[in-house]
């Protein structure tokens, strides 16, 4: 190439880059600009707030602050600037955060005719089009009423209560010798077996082993880039999800195949049977014990071996102070710390406008560690709970661990069931020092070193 020609193409790539940067600044101005005003006759209404840098939005400082030992930094610095409600961009779309309880509310109340669920890419990439969280109108209120009816029945109650049993005392049983464990590890290990047997009656073995293994990969992509190159995180998660499909498609297989020879099944014994016969059960009425001191398990324990006697599943769940630390914890541990909607219709709450295909946060996390609604939010403190009843700040709309709505958590009873077992066990059997931890909240909530704890034996 000659000088002149090599000049030119330097003179040309100057202005190419000079052109491509107005013009890159052009659309980056013209982008936010329509963000704020593509809203026709409710034009100035949107929630104040900064939608960041072009496509990545303030997604950067959202993942960061997930990472962070304090995953509601992100909207509590907004809430300072902009108020409870402010405008964002995240994860690749416009959104509205919600930090106030009443709008939370509204929006979790108005799911199908306003709001339907709408959430990350990688989500809805890794659940499929078939999962509830997908579904919309009747399929979604006739699945939900099925899983629920059979979740909360009672007889699955008692059922599931004599599984945590067992694998709660086998897994206890050899604490003894170990003295140091890894608490997150076992309780994790006892919640996914009595959970696929639940859903599809697995026995330990083989295949339990299997779905472990396979899970394990496929939770690590539920909040990831969106990219399904080989190698990938969400390439990964999605193999593994291949793999429990064809697992879990011959078990439905083959109980079709029963009940298709067998005509109906004698004894519905986990959730698929339910979806496949199309029937479920109500729950029923809790008697809750007067106690309220933390004595009430060993209370419980002296009492059941006096009279010899089993427990049943309301045993576990009428210790309120038991239900009190369950609470605290759900509000502090934030499983579930917001969940995601698109406004079908243009919206107003309290004088907020949500255009209509925008996406919004309804944010659980920011109102449970929100000093308006709960005093010193960051101690752990079962107590409140106590005064719960007479305290105006924790009423419902500022306790939402499982959702609400029509979309409010199946599993609600059947998780604190569980979480109820185990701590009676625990307290009842074992002392224990904790080393020191902390919370994990991305991708999925977990304890930084798996929560090590020393434990010693008590006798009764
Ligand atoms: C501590 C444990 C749990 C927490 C914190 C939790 C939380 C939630 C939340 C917040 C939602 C609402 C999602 C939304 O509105 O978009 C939800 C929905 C759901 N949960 Fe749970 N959950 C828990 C355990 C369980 C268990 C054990 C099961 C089943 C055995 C379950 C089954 C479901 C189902 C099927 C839905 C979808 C309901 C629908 O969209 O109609 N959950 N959960």
């Amino acid at each position: 190439m000659s000088f002149e020609s090599s000049e030119f193409c330097r003179l040309d790539m100057k202005w190419i880059l000079g052109f491509g940067v107005l013009i890159g600044t052009m659309g980056y101005y013209w982008w936010k600009k329509s963000q704020y005003t593509n809203t026709g006759a409710s034009d100035g209404k949107i929630p104040k707030g900064s939608l960041g840098w072009p496509l990545i939005g303030e997604t950067l400082s959202f993942i960061a602050c997930g990472y962070s030992s304090r995953p509601v930094s992100f909207m509590e610095k907004r809430r300072s600037l902009y108020g409870k409600v402010f405008k964002s961009h995240l994860l690749g779309r416009p959104i509205i955060v919600s930090t106030d309880p009443d709008v939370n509310k509204v929006v979790l109340q108005n799911n199908g005719s306003i709001f339907i669920p709408y959430y990350p890419k990688s989500i809805t990439e890794l659940l499929g089009k078939s999962s509830i969280l997908q579904m919309n109108g009747s399929l979604q209120k006739r699945v939900h009423g099925l899983i629920g009816g059979f979740l909360r029945s009672p007889q699955l109650k008692a059922k599931v209560t004599k599984q945590m049993e067992l694998s709660i005392g086998l897994s206890m049983n050899t604490w003894k010798d170990k003295k140091l464990i890894y608490i997150q590890e076992e309780t994790r290990n006892i919640a996914f077996e009595v959970l696929v047997k639940v859903l599809m009656s697995v026995n330990p073995g083989e295949d339990l082993e299997f779905f472990k293994r396979e899970y394990r990969e496929f939770i690590k992509g539920l909040i990831c880039f969106p990219i399904k190159l080989p190698g990938s995180q969400l390439y990964k998660s999605l193999k593994a999800k291949e793999r429990l499909l064809k697992l879990v498609r011959n078990i439905v297989e083959e109980k079709k195949f029963k009940l298709d020879k067998e005509g109906k099944l004698d004894t519905i014994k986990d959730v698929v049977e339910v979806l496949l016969c199309d029937a479920g059960e109500d729950g029923n009425e809790i008697q809750r014990l007067p106690l309220d001191s933390s004595e009430e398990n060993m209370e419980l324990k002296r009492r059941k071996i006096q009279l010899s006697q089993e427990y049943v599943w309301t045993d576990y769940i009428s210790l309120p102070f038991t239900q009190n630390v369950i609470n605290e914890t759900l509000r502090m541990g934030n499983i579930i710390n917001a969940v995601w909607r698109k406004a079908l219709k243009d919206i107003e709450i309290k004088g907020y406008l949500i255009p209509k295909e925008w996406c919004v946060l309804a944010s659980f996390g920011s109102v449970h560690m929100d000093d308006k609604n709960y005093e010193n939010p960051c101690q752990f403190d079962p107590w409140r709970w106590q005064k719960k009843q007479e305290q105006s700040g924790t009423t419902s709309k500022n306790f939402t661990p499982f959702g609400g709505g029509q979309r409010l958590c199946p599993g609600l009873e059947l998780s604190r069931l569980e979480v109820s077992i185990f701590l009676h066990h625990l307290v009842t059997r074992y002392r224990w020092m904790a080393e020191e931890d902390f919370i994990v909240n991305f991708p999925t909530v977990k304890m930084k070193h798996k929560m090590l704890i020393t434990v010693t034996p008590i006798s009764t």
